[in-house]
Parts: structure tokens; sequence; C-alpha cells
């Protein structure tokens, strides 16, 4: 299916995962909390599947130490990483009924309903979140028909393209200015302030030590990053990995799996010398075509996406450097192995404002769903920022040494003290004033020596206190050679981040789709791979004589690692069939009174629903060899006639 293409059923795809117990409310007998899911037993086996793949195709690939971290976090952490002071949203409320939103999302819904409106004046189509479900809700919401002005409607779709680039106070205006009210009621709008997304809690029995639940996995490497280092022999680039949950206290959780207040993240922090962004194994990806959304693109108010070569991009530098370029095929063939459609991935890279305190470069992987193109996997340049501040805070150097090639010999400024003098002289500041001068750069130290040359003195600033640094104070002040055997630097960081339930959220969406014959039917088509049961068994009947064949081939089914279910029940096989696709099932085996004469069984494909007869050893190493990914239906039906299954279609 296009980007554009409309008519996707969410109700009936929300109403099959409910039923089948994919994932519902938490808490639902207290009457629920918003943003807060449990998943039940298919969802935890297909997010079980889509993290073994993840981990195969990322930690076993590229050789990643991965971690497992503490998730309450003391709050001078997240005070350092500047967590606290600005990882926040903004929010706005209801004048009147104090309904809460998040404001940017609000100012969008807004106007996309009100371009929608437009269309439906113009007899037009509407192309976007044209679903039912999403009809209604802005029916709902007074959606009417109004014209607009041709240069009222370009003002809207260049707000819309860059509206994560727009800042608090932006957003209030945005809000004055084209009047947005609250949808439901009316009524007006209060300025948006800011919100901190972070769980506060406190450690320990004193309530004195206050931490948070980490919102992100992050941290927990950075602050490991000394250990890791060794580990890794000293040897760089490098990357570290976790999986684990994260927490962050949502304004306005609306839109199911896709906006959680508590959630599974995969992330890889990849440490690279900020002199050498080059990437080993970039040759072995550098044709592989990627669709980009420049944030020049947007901020011009168009979306249209480019269809380049990520070589191509990195050498026009609109991709920054050929390590985000090589996670960004890595990710996108991730996502496309596990099923997600290809035509629906697109990577749209951040704005200037909407970049995260520590980025200086992003890209988000985003997905085309029912609900438009929503972000699943974060892959940004965090520079040095995390290391640094860690560093600065804590005094433990997190920095790479490495020893030259070649001894550098550098001509440089020395400047040192008289002990004896500046003790004496400066008492409890003697120490911060040597560490002021100590940290002096050459530029600096060249500006001060003139006045010491020329006056025999000059003035240091140091903590808001002025100290005068006579000759007295000084032993020699001169240009010296030094030779250094070490390079000192901080890594830079280009961290992918997946949002695992986002993730699943969009491949359900994407492989959901109905038989058309008889009554609607759904069906779930993973890839075996990640689907939650590889093969349903079932018996033709209850008969006893089903028993021993049917253990015979669930043991082997086992031995093979591949997971399975019997399906004894009386249903008819059609039923048991259609429960299957349900789940998403790719296989299912019948046994029949055939079976027990000639130890053969039927091997029933999911999508095609077509089948073949052939011994149980054969069966089971056919089923293996596609959950495995080694070969696929196509091959199977090519080699054994296949033909369609008379209980299907009863
Ligand atoms: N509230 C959430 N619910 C589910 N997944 C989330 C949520 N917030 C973030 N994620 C996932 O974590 C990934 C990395 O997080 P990141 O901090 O980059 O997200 P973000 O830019 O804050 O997301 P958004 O702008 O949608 O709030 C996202 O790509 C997404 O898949």
């Amino acid at each position: 299916m296009s980007a554009a293409e409309p008519a996707f059923n969410r109700p009936a795809l929300e109403q099959l995962l409910g039923k089948r117990f994919f994932y519902a409310p938490a808490f639902s007998l207290y009457g629920g909390v918003a943003g807060l899911y449990d998943y039940g037993p298919p969802g935890c086996a297909l997010q079980a599947n889509v993290l073994d793949i993840w981990r195969k195709h990322f930690v076993l690939e590229e050789d990643m130490l991965e971690v497992d971290c503490s998730i309450m976090t003391p709050a001078e952490v997240l005070k350092t990483s500047g967590h606290v002071d600005r990882f926040s949203d903004w929010m706005c409320k209801d004048l009147k009924t104090g309904e809460i939103f998040r404001a940017d999302h609000l100012v969008e819904n807004v106007l996309e309903a009100r371009l929608d409106g437009d269309k439906i004046a113009r007899n037009a189509p509407i192309e976007t979140k044209a679903d039912k479900d999403e009809k209604k809700k802005k029916k709902a919401a007074k959606v009417t028909a109004v014209r607009l002005e041709d240069s009222v409607v370009q003002t809207y779709k260049e707000i819309l393209a860059q509206i994560d680039n727009y800042s608090g106070p932006e957003l209030g205006e945005l809000m004055r200015t084209h009047q947005i009210k609250s949808p439901e009621t009316g009524n007006d709008i209060s300025e948006p302030v800011v919100f901190n997304l972070m769980f506060a809690s406190s450690i320990g029995p004193t309530g004195q030590f206050p931490g948070f639940l980490r919102p992100e996995t992050a941290q927990g490497q950075f602050l490991n990053f000394k250990r890791l280092l060794e580990f890794n022999n000293d040897r760089m680039p490098f990357a570290s990995a976790q999986i684990g949950r994260s927490f962050r206290n949502e304004i306005s959780p609306r839109e199911g799996l896709l906006r959680v207040r508590e959630f599974t993240m995969a992330e890889i922090e990849h440490y690279v010398d900020p002199a050498k962004k080059d990437h080993s194994r970039f040759s072995e990806v550098a044709d592989y075509k990627l669709s980009i959304l420049p944030a020049s693109v947007q901020l011009s108010g168009k979306t249209d996406l480019l269809n380049i070569t990520v070589r191509e991009a990195v050498e026009k530098k609109i991709i920054d450097n050929q390590t985000l370029g090589y996670f960004l095929v890595r990710i996108h063939m991730f996502l496309t192995k596990i099923g997600i459609n290809p035509d629906r991935i697109r990577f749209r890279q951040h704005m200037a404002n909407e970049m995260a305190h520590y980025a200086c470069d992003c890209w988000d992987a985003e997905i085309h769903t029912s609900y438009g193109w929503k972000e699943c996997v974060g892959c940004a340049d965090r520079s040095a920022y995390d290391l640094t501040v860690h560093t600065n805070k804590t005094g433990e150097k997190l920095v790479v040494r490495e020893r030259l090639p070649e001894p550098l010999v550098e001509e440089k400024l020395q400047l040192e003290i008289n002990k004896k003098v500046f003790g004496p002289r400066f008492k409890k500041d003697a120490k911060a004033v040597e560490e002021h001068l100590a940290a002096l750069d050459e530029n600096t130290l060249v500006g001060l020596k003139k006045s010491h040359d020329e006056a025999g003195t000059f003035a240091i600033n140091v903590n808001g206190s002025s100290f005068d640094i006579t000759k007295d104070l000084i032993t020699s002040f001169e240009r010296v050679s030094i030779t250094t055997h070490i390079r000192e630097y901080t890594p830079n960081v280009i961290e992918p981040s997946f949002g695992i339930g986002r993730i699943l959220y969009c491949l359900m969406e994407h492989v959901y789709w109905t038989r058309p014959e008889g009554e609607a039917r759904g069906v779930l088509s993973f890839p075996p791979v990640v689907a939650p049961t590889k093969c349903l068994l079932v018996p033709l009947s209850t008969n006893e004589v089903f028993v021993p064949i049917l253990n015979k081939v669930s043991a082997q089914l086992r031995r093979s690692g591949v997971s399975s279910k019997i399906d004894d029940s009386g249903a008819s096989i059609g039923r048991r069939y259609a429960r299957n696709d349900e789940l998403g099932t790719p296989f299912g085996i019948t046994v029949d009174f055939q079976s027990a004469q000639d130890d053969t069984i039927t091997l029933r494909e999911r999508d095609s629903t077509k089948q073949i007869r052939e011994k149980i050893e054969v069966v089971v190493d056919l089923v293996k060899e596609m959950c495995e990914g080694k070969i696929t239906w196509a091959d199977v039906s090519a080699k054994y006639p296949a033909f369609v299954s008379q209980e299907v279609a009863e």
C-alpha cells in the first residue's frame, strides 16, 4: 500500500489485537491509566522475536558490547546530562474544562482538520489519515467543510511541514494568529508552558536522595564508558548497546502503543574519533538507496522525498558523515527484515530547534501508519556532549588516550608558578587560581604574556574575583618545545535509538489484511522469523488415532527450535486456521487418516492457503528452514506441488 492510499480499517485491527491479547490497557480492572499497556502471550512472543533479530542484526553483526544498567537514576546524573532542565515538551490547557494538550500536537491536529475541511469544501480527496476511525474523530471534532483562501492553505502547509521546529512561545503565537481553540469545546487555550517528562522518585528511606526513572537507556552506557573501552582493549571505534525499559510522563498519550509512558527501547552508542567519522564497512552499504527528507526541504515548507544512495547523500553532505549514513542503512535493513513495508519508511532530518539538547545532527526513521508518519528510530550524532558533561562534573576523564604513530613536537607557551609565594599570597584561593592558569589556552596565554612582559603583571578572573599575577609569582613564562607521545580526545557518539513498542505497532498495521472471500477475516502476515508462534498443529478430528502422530510432530518441531501449538478443539479445521491467521501463525500442519498409514502430513502456508503433503521429517525441516529465513514458501512450493486446501475454503 502506498503512503497516500486510504481505507485502512484501524478499528478492525485494534479489535483483533485486543481479542487475541497481543496487548491491552494495563490496570483496566481499576479503570486503566492512559499510556500504560500490558502485552499478552502473542505480543510478548512477537517482541521477543523482534529483539532477538535486533541483537543478531546489531550486537552480533557489529560486535557491540551489551550492557544492562540500572533504571532508577540519581537526579544528579540527569541534572548533569541536561534532562532535568531540558527534557520537556510544551503543554497547554482548555481554559474552562482543564483538558490538557501537547501544544505542538494541538496546532498540528487543528490545522490538519481545517485543511481536511477545505478539501471537503473543494470536493477533493483527503489523503492523510483517511481511515474511517479518523474520519469519525474529525466529525466529532466538528470538522466542517470550510473553503480556505489559497494563501491560507499554503501557510498551513508550511507550518505543518516544520511543526516540530517551534518553541513554546512560537506555538502560543501560532495559536493566537490562527485562532486555535480547544477542538471539542471551542474554548480558549492557555499559553504553552514547559513540562518535564521525567517521573521523579526518591531513593532510600529518608526521601533526601532524589532520583528519576530513566527517560532513555543512554546515560548508563556513557557512565560505563571507561570500563567498556578497557573491555575493548582500548580499541576505537566501538559500540555499546542496551535493551531495556524507559519512562516518560507523556502529556497526553493518545495513539495506542505509539505514545506510551513506559516502553522498551533498544539503544546503541557508537563511539568514534571526531576526526575520523568514516566507517570501515561503509562500502558495503554505499549503493543502498534511502528515501530521505532533509531539513532544508522541510524549512521550505515541503515534504518531497529524495530517493538517493547513501554514498551520494554523504558526498553531498546531506548526511553529515559515513558512520551516520552506515547506521541509517542498517536501520532500514533491520526494519524491512522484520516485515515493515519498505515503501512506508522515510528518514527525516531534524530541524535546528527540534534537535534534542545533546544532538548536533539527527535523522529519524519514520514509518507510515494510519496515524500518519511516525518516528520509530532516532539516529542522532550526540557529538562529545555527554562524555564531556560527565567528565566536567565528576572529574573522571571519559576520554580515549591513543599512542601517536610519531611523537608530536610543538612549540608552546608554558607558565610555571612559584608555589612558595603563591600559597601564602592567595591562601584558600590558591588552588583555584593555579588550576585556572593551568587550563588557559595558547591564545589567552599569548595576550597575558604581553601584559606580563610590558607591565610586569596581569589580572585574571576566577569564580567572579579578580587576582593580580605579579612577576614574583612566576618562575618562568617562556616558549618551550613539548614532545607528546599520546593523543587524548573525547569520542563523539552516534546513537541509533529504537522504540520497540512503536515498531511493533507499525509492523502489525503493515502486515494486517482481510481475506476478501466470505465474511472478512483478518490475517496478520508476519514474516516467519518474527511470528509469535510458527506452526499450528491440527488433527482432523478428536479421534485417538491422531494423538501419537501429533506428539511425534510436536516433539520434532521442539527439537528443531520451532514453536508450535496444538489445536485439538472440536471447531472445524477452517475455523481453527482462521483463528491462527489472526495470530499471524505462518504454517499449519494437519494430521489425518492418511498420516496414520504413511507418516505424511500436510503443510499449509498462511497467506496463500496452499498446502503440500510430505513425510513428517521433510515437513519439519522445511518449516525450520523457513522460520530461520533460509528458504521461503516460494522455494518450497516450487519444489513440491502445492494444492489449495479444501478445509480453508469452507
Ligand atoms: N512516549 C513514547 N512511547 C513510545 N515510544 C516512544 C515514546 N517516546 C519515544 N519513543 C521511542 O523512542 C525512540 C527514541 O526516542 P527519542 O527521544 O528520539 O523520541 P522523541 O523524539 O522524544 O519522540 P517524540 O518526538 O515522538 O516524542 C523514538 O524513536 C520512539 O520510537
